[in-house]
């Protein structure tokens, strides 16, 4: 992937996005909008040309999958429709690398607003975590908006959004007895989800937000469900 035209902007992006992920939610003016046992959903008010383009942050902690695990689930092209119910067709565009893909999404219409896609690179990779000792690596997925001169925007019937999506796992072991082989008991999982989705035109400020405070909770409680599910008799996918 390194010597992709994309791969600069990747790589930056990437890391911007870990270091977004890791600030905490006490400054910046987050408010909580929901809670649900560990799941905590923040959010900030924010509107660019008079469109509504609210930044989340979802802190949740899931046991019994690692944080490879759960990127792994987040990034596979293969399960996306499986967990993701904002979509409805899903392309992979281009190949990168193993680890970085172009998907082209159309997604669900939400009634009266026109329907939306988005085109966007999407990347993973494992970060190796120094300064916090009993915490493991980190696993990130960030999801980018990109340009493709084959897909233009706003040609068809959809409305290109713009967003910036971000997933960073890190996985903590409660070591066994000395010998005893680590089991999924022994595992907790730490994850971050941010994202800022531009609509890319007009939708009403009302429908927007009651969509965002119905469906991020909805779409994180269904994914994770859906990791623990598909992990609990395989392997452990450190
Ligand atoms: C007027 C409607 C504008 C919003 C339409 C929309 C745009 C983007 C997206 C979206 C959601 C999750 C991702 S991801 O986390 O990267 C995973 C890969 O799919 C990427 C995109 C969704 C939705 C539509 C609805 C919506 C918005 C949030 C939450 C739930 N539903």
């Amino acid at each position: 992937a390194s010597q992709h035209r994309l791969w600069p902007e990747i790589d930056r992006i990437s890391m911007e996005q870990l270091r977004y992920a890791r600030l905490g939610v006490g400054e910046g003016g987050w408010q909580l909008f929901a809670e649900d046992g560990e799941m905590k959903m923040y959010k900030r008010e924010e509107e660019v040309n008079g469109m509504v383009v609210d930044p989340l942050k979802a802190c949740h902690v899931v046991r019994g999958v690692t944080g490879h695990e759960m990127c792994h689930y987040f990034f596979s092209p293969d399960v996306r429709m499986d967990w993701e119910t904002t979509v409805e067709q899903m392309t992979v565009i281009e190949t990168i690398a193993d680890d970085t893909l172009v998907f082209l999404q159309v997604h669900k219409r939400i009634w009266p607003a026109s329907q939306r896609d988005s085109l966007f690179w999407s990347h993973m990779r494992q970060v190796p975590d120094h300064n916090d000792r009993d915490g493991h690596d980190i696993w990130i997925v960030c999801n980018h908006s990109t340009e493709n001169p084959g897909f233009p925007s706003n040609n068809g019937k959809c409305v290109r959004v713009s967003l910036t999506v971000c997933l960073v796992c890190q996985t903590f072991i409660d070591p066994p007895k000395e010998g005893v082989p680590i089991t999924r008991d022994d595992i907790t999982c730490k994850i971050t989800y941010c994202s800022v989705v531009n609509p890319g035109g007009w939708a009403p400020a009302s429908v927007l937000r009651a969509v965002y405070k119905r469906e991020y909770p909805k779409f994180l409680k269904r994914f994770t469900a859906y990791v623990i599910d598909q992990c609990k008799d395989k392997p452990i996918m450190f």
